[in-house]
């Protein structure tokens, strides 16, 4: 895995064991689920508008607050980026066109 996606990875587990008043992370898994998906919701909205502005630096800003919430969601439900690297390794050897295939059989 990349290095800094390994060393957030690690300090997202260990935000689990830490004061929600002295850690954002630690504050959101407070809050629960519905609230992180709260906040993915709100960075894809403005990663969206972002790519519309067309201002390179605020997309890449944008980008890494939505990717950012999105390794907090997956924490809190008990995975790891491993797990999506995988997943997008296993499609590598797949054509955009059998990868739909394979999942209308799902
Ligand atoms: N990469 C990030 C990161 N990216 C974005 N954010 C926070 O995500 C929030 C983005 O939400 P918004 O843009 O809506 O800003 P906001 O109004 O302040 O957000 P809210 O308080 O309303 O949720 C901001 O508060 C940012 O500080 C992050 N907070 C933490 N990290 C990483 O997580 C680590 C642990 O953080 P703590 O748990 O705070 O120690 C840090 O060392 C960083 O490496």
């Amino acid at each position: 895995m990349n290095d800094v996606l390994q060393r957030l990875a690690e300090l997202l587990e260990q935000r689990k064991q830490a004061d929600p008043q002295s850690s954002y992370v630690a504050k959101l898994y407070a809050k629960g689920m519905d609230s992180i998906l709260k906040k993915v919701g709100e960075e894809a909205t403005e990663t969206i508008l972002a790519a519309k502005d067309g201002d390179a630096q605020h997309l890449i800003y944008e980008t890494a607050d939505l990717w950012f919430h999105t390794l907090v969601m997956l924490a809190h439900a008990g995975l790891n980026p491993q797990q999506v690297l995988d997943e997008l390794a296993r499609r590598e050897g797949l054509s955009g066109l059998e990868e739909k295939a394979a999942r209308s059989k799902e």
